[in-house]
């Protein structure tokens, strides 16, 4: 650790006190997180969830472990530095973020969400405090609860904190997945909008009673298994409407509010994955870079196509001063305007609905919300709630594929490159090849964990599917003749 010099504390967590501090070599700026627990050997060391999952993910929206040391028996992990989480810049906040803003973070976060949950992990703990900002730059961190999805449940332990929990896993189910990282995104997404947390129970039968006074009651059209979980509890779900989510969240758009309404669905199968969600119309604006063809653009002389532009700037270099290593892919939304420093004034404190103990403005009272106080017991004497109004879901295919195909036409690196696509749920998806614009039809066979793809034809005999959000591999090739009739691609195999 002589390596290091500490600057100051920046963070206290349920696991570890973090610090800002300066490699004495490089100068480059760290966060040291240093683990309460004590650490007796290494091997106990490189198996925590923390340095497993870490070690498996590489993406410019997940923060980076630069190294683990173990000293006296204590555990630092050394981090690359973020300037400020989510709930900082919440709490410093005068005036709700544009939509804009709100739009460029979960845009990154999804992206993040996708890789991981691709990689068979979920991240378990998402709120605020875990999302670190600097610049327009949003990563997701701590993963210290991160799970396998693999892994066997019964998952027993204690997950995640109050108020971004999920449905399922208030009411105990011992086997949950990666739609609990998408509730928790739901609830985030709408605090980003109004500065106040969406379901602040302040136990959790009262956490139970927030969700169903938001997103009304289940029932077995809505969480059929829930219900079920219910019973198994002896726990009576409280009896109340469905409130109108644009009087709650009178900031956000329509698009705003039924990603949200989507994101927060009591039944986890019905919620989107973050693939789904990076589709929605919410996310219209956005677009992805893949970083093969980021590297590209820094040749171009001529103007890209607009809206990408942004995206390819240089600038970001100095965005990331501190060492960070960007040379993936990078995210953007090309409404993008306001600098994420402009909101670190102070402003209005957000009111919490709580109990006096998480009243506190301040990391310990919000981190006290792990504690499980009040676990769910039956409870039937709510007073209802009645609001009037339901939204609607409206998930939609984005045209982030065709700025791509057109980037990729223009570059002129390989004009027998590709492609995009169009590719929905069960959707017959276009295939656009530049040799000659050709359109390859895809029927509707497409792999059903395909939807979010991306096509990439080679001009000699396959196209490749790419997850839209890693390009680093194909993950699955169709053959293709120019000379077939209909122009379909009939099969597809795993790369
Ligand atoms: N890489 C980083 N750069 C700057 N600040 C950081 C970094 N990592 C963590 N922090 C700060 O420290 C706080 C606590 O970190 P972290 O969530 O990793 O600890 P924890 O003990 O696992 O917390 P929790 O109680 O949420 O589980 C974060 O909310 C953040 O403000």
């Amino acid at each position: 650790m002589e390596r290091y010099k500490v600057i100051k504390e920046v963070g206290d967590g349920t696991f570890g006190s973090v610090f800002r501090a300066i490699n004495k070599q490089s100068d480059e700026i760290v966060a040291i997180k240093k683990m309460k627990k004590k650490y007796f050997s290494w091997e106990e060391c490189i198996n925590l969830r923390e340095v497993k999952s870490l070690r498996r993910m590489s993406h410019p929206n997940i923060v980076k472990l630069r190294e683990v040391i173990r000293e006296n028996d204590t555990l630092f992990f050394v981090f690359e530095y973020m300037e400020c989480n989510l709930y900082q810049l919440m709490k410093n906040r005068g005036k709700p973020f544009t939509e804009a803003e709100v739009r460029n973070w979960c845009f990154q976060v999804f992206h993040a969400l996708a890789h991981m949950h691709q990689r068979g992990y979920f991240h378990r703990d998402l709120k605020p405090e875990n999302l670190l900002v600097t610049k327009n730059v949003i990563k997701i961190a701590d993963f210290g609860l991160a799970r396998e999805i693999s892994s066997e449940p019964p998952y027993t332990e204690y997950v995640s904190t109050r108020w971004y929990r999920a449905p399922e896993v208030l009411l105990q189910a011992t086997s949950y997945n990666s739609a609990v990282d998408m509730w928790a995104m739901g609830a985030i997404i709408a605090e980003l909008f109004t500065l106040r947390p969406l379901f602040p129970g302040s136990n959790e039968a009262d956490e139970m009673y927030k969700i169903c006074s938001v997103i009304g009651t289940p029932d077995h059209d809505t969480w059929s298994d829930g219900l079920c979980l219910a019973e198994s509890l002896n726990f009576q779900f409280p009896m109340c409407e469905r409130t109108n989510l644009f009087q709650l969240i009178p900031s956000a758009s329509e698009e705003a509010v039924s990603l949200i309404s989507w994101l927060c669905s009591w039944d986890p199968n019905r919620r989107p994955t973050a693939s789904d969600a990076l589709q929605h119309s919410f996310f219209q604006p956005c677009y992805y870079v893949p970083p093969s063809l980021r590297y590209r653009s820094t040749n171009f002389g001529a103007t890209p196509p607009s809206g990408i532009k942004g995206a390819m700037e240089q600038k970001s270099i100095d965005r990331h001063p501190i060492g960070n290593n960007f040379s993936g892919a990078k995210l953007e939304c090309n409404n993008w305007q306001t600098n994420a420093r402009a909101s670190y004034k102070t402003g209005v404190q957000r009111k919490l609905e709580m109990d006096s103990k998480v009243l506190d403005n301040n990391y310990v009272s919000r981190n006290n919300m792990k504690q499980s106080q009040g676990k769910l017991t039956p409870r039937n004497n709510y007073s209802n709630l009645v609001y009037n109004g339901t939204t609607k879901d409206t998930p939609r295919v984005s045209d982030v594929a065709d700025q791509l195909s057109e980037l990729s036409v223009r570059s002129k690196v390989n004009n027998s490159r590709v492609v995009s696509t169009d590719m929905a749920e069960g959707k017959l998806a276009s295939v656009k090849a530049t040799n000659g614009g050709v359109h390859y039809q895809v029927p509707n066979q497409v792999p059903s964990n395909f939807k979010a793809g991306g096509w990439h034809g080679q001009g000699h005999g396959y196209c490749y599917g790419y997850d839209r959000t890693d390009y680093a591999e194909p993950v699955y090739q169709a053959p293709y003749t120019r000379n077939f009739p209909s122009r379909k691609l009939v099969s597809y195999n795993h790369v």
